[in-house]
């Protein structure tokens, strides 16, 4: 381990928690370590579905379904349901991925009586409630070199051990020829801010990994922020509902996704940090004087208009989400699978 201080006179070694270090040692595992085979032995009656979110990932989708087809559903009957939402997409993403062999929702199309919402969230929490598997596994529809042991190795832990009800990949994420230079927003918004104020996760070596696994029991008890703010709601509110312990994270190895701009990340984290304020006072962690504005304010070029030589492009970052699956009961739970 690599102990750093920026403070010269510093002489106390620098430690995590004692319950960090024993969460890692005890809830990291490797992909590796789980075989497609001996987890269809452990199902025991559980089932499984793959919902993959996805907006306008033509290029991407088809491959990481016909991976999860071919290995986990017919070679193996590890998966029971894949189902991709298409996320207002607008090139041939659904497309894609049914020819591929998906189901496929149109996020707009679950709980037609609710008024549709934009984001990742939104995508996930459609997903959620247009399956039924016992456990739910996300994957991102943009990953380059997806492999099969992303899902297997999401599903080890909660397979083997009851008492893990969330897992966490974690990954090298590459950016260009560096080959750790990717998870930009997680290293400059969401792992400070974590470490600031919810050290218990600080054991997370990707919390913003867009692969994860969860009993649906868990992912129905909370809200899901309905944009990127997703990920990070989900570790905070799992960490107060059921303890560091039920949380795990499994290796996956190296991830390559499709990368956004700097001006995209920008909004990403702003909508992080607006979920982070939310929590801190949902969970009585930070009491304000003045809740956080949400309006974010970039500037790119282009026509002037308040005297710089800057377009002005405005962002409404607040943290908006959808309640807790179970809270909704009656005709509103409805499975819409195109
Ligand atoms: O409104 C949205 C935004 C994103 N996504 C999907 O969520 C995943 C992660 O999003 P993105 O790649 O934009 O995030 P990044 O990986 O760049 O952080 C991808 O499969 C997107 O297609 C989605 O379904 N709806
Ligand atoms: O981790 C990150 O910093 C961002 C951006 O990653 P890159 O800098 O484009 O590699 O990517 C993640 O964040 C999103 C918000 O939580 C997730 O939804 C994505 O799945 C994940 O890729």
């Amino acid at each position: 381990m690599i102990v750093r201080s920026d403070h010269a006179n510093e002489r106390a070694e620098l430690k995590v928690s004692a319950d960090v270090g024993s969460w890692l040692s005890r809830r990291s595992s490797h992909a590796a370590g789980w075989r497609a085979e001996e987890l269809v032995a452990a199902k025991r009656g559980s089932t499984v579905s793959v919902v993959i979110p996805a907006r306008d990932e033509e290029e991407t989708v088809g491959d990481i379904v016909r991976t999860i087809r071919r290995e986990l559903m017919e070679a193996v009957p590890l998966v029971d349901e894949l189902l991709v939402v298409d996320s207002r997409s607008q090139d041939g993403t659904a497309r894609v991925a049914a020819e591929a062999g998906a189901a496929v929702v149109a996020q707009d199309a679950v709980l037609p009586s609710l008024e549709g919402m934009a984001g990742k969230g939104e995508a996930l929490w459609k997903g959620l409630a247009s399956t039924t598997g016992d456990l739910v596994v996300f994957v991102d529809g943009d990953l380059y070199d997806f492999s099969s042991d992303y899902v297997t190795g999401l599903l080890g832990p909660l397979l083997t051990d009851a008492e893990v009800a969330y897992v966490k990949g974690f990954y090298h994420r590459p950016l260009g020829s560096d080959a750790d230079g990717g998870g930009r927003v997680t290293e400059l918004v969401a792992r400070p801010l974590l470490n600031m104020y919810w050290p218990e996760l600080a054991g997370f070596v990707q919390p913003l990994a867009g692969e994860y696994a969860g009993r649906r029991e868990v992912l129905e008890s909370i809200p899901f922020v309905v944009d990127y703010g997703v990920e990070v709601g989900h570790l905070i509110d799992i960490l107060a509902a059921r303890g560091l312990d039920a949380l795990a994270q499994v290796d996956l190895g190296k991830r390559t996704h499709r990368h956004q701009s700097t001006q995209a990340l920008g909004r990403m984290s702003g909508q992080i940090m607006q979920t982070v304020f939310d929590r801190l006072a949902r969970h009585g962690r930070l009491v304000s004087a003045l809740p956080p504005a949400t309006l974010l304010a970039q500037f790119r070029r282009g026509e002037s208009e308040h005297g710089v030589e800057r377009e002005m492009v405005l962002t409404d970052v607040t943290c908006r989400q959808r309640p807790p699956l179970a809270d909704l009961r009656g005709e509103d739970r409805v499975r819409d699978i195109a």
